[in-house]
């Protein structure tokens, strides 16, 4: 099955403390969201996707913010199951055709999304989804390019979700409002999963 069709939104986490990562990820599962992004924006992004992985099995967890094949290496050895970048360069691009997971390489403009395809790509990130066009540009995009389906991210929230949802060629959203800084500050995993129930009810 393809990552854009486990569940209507990958939640886009960016955690400081590791200690947080497990109970955040299971969490995320009881509310119905298994797919679950790591950016390594963090220091302890890439611990925080070897603990999940080592202790959420219903969890399929994902690194984000990967931008360069050292991190496509490190991610894959954490146990990260899916990776997903702003943006694509060629040496990143071929670490992740390389890495044997599944992989949404970022674009913005029809011709990356082209360059993509030309590589056999046919799952993309759209990325910043609100910035660069929101839900017109996507739409537009689907004319010509028909048989890519793209996991929009940037600024999307529970209100906005549903249209990008209703887009042939959008499989799922990324968003990082199901897991607020204060909630995880505060470890209100009750608050963490009740946005996660929210949001997998998107798309029943
Ligand atoms: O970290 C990355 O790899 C990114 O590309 C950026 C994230 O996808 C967005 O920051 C999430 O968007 P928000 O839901 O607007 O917070």
């Amino acid at each position: 099955m393809s990552l854009l069709d486990l569940a209507p939104v990958v939640p886009v986490v960016v955690i400081d403390d590791a200690e947080t990562a497990v109970p955040l990820a299971r969490a995320l599962v009881a509310g119905g969201l298994p797919a679950i992004e790591i950016t390594l924006r963090t220091a302890a992004g890439l611990e925080c996707v070897r603990r999940i992985a080592a202790e959420v099995p219903d969890a399929v967890v994902g690194a984000g913010t990967v931008r360069t094949a050292a991190d496509v290496d490190a991610s894959v050895e954490a146990g990260a199951r899916f990776l997903v970048s702003p943006g694509s360069t060629p040496s990143l691009l071929a670490a992740m055709l390389d890495s044997g997971v599944p992989f949404l390489p970022g674009v913005a403009t029809a011709s990356e999304a082209m360059s993509l395809f030309d590589q056999g790509v046919r799952e993309m990130k759209f990325f910043p989804a609100e910035a660069a066009g929101g839900v017109p540009y996507l739409k537009s995009l689907g004319g010509p390019l028909p048989d890519v389906r793209f996991c929009p991210t940037g600024g999307i929230s529970l209100s906005s979700a549903p249209s990008y949802l209703a887009l042939p060629n959008v499989g799922t959203v990324g968003g990082s409002w199901l897991t607020p800084a204060s909630a995880l500050a505060a470890g209100d995993f009750g608050l963490i999963e009740k946005l996660a129930t929210e949001a997998a009810g998107l798309r029943s």
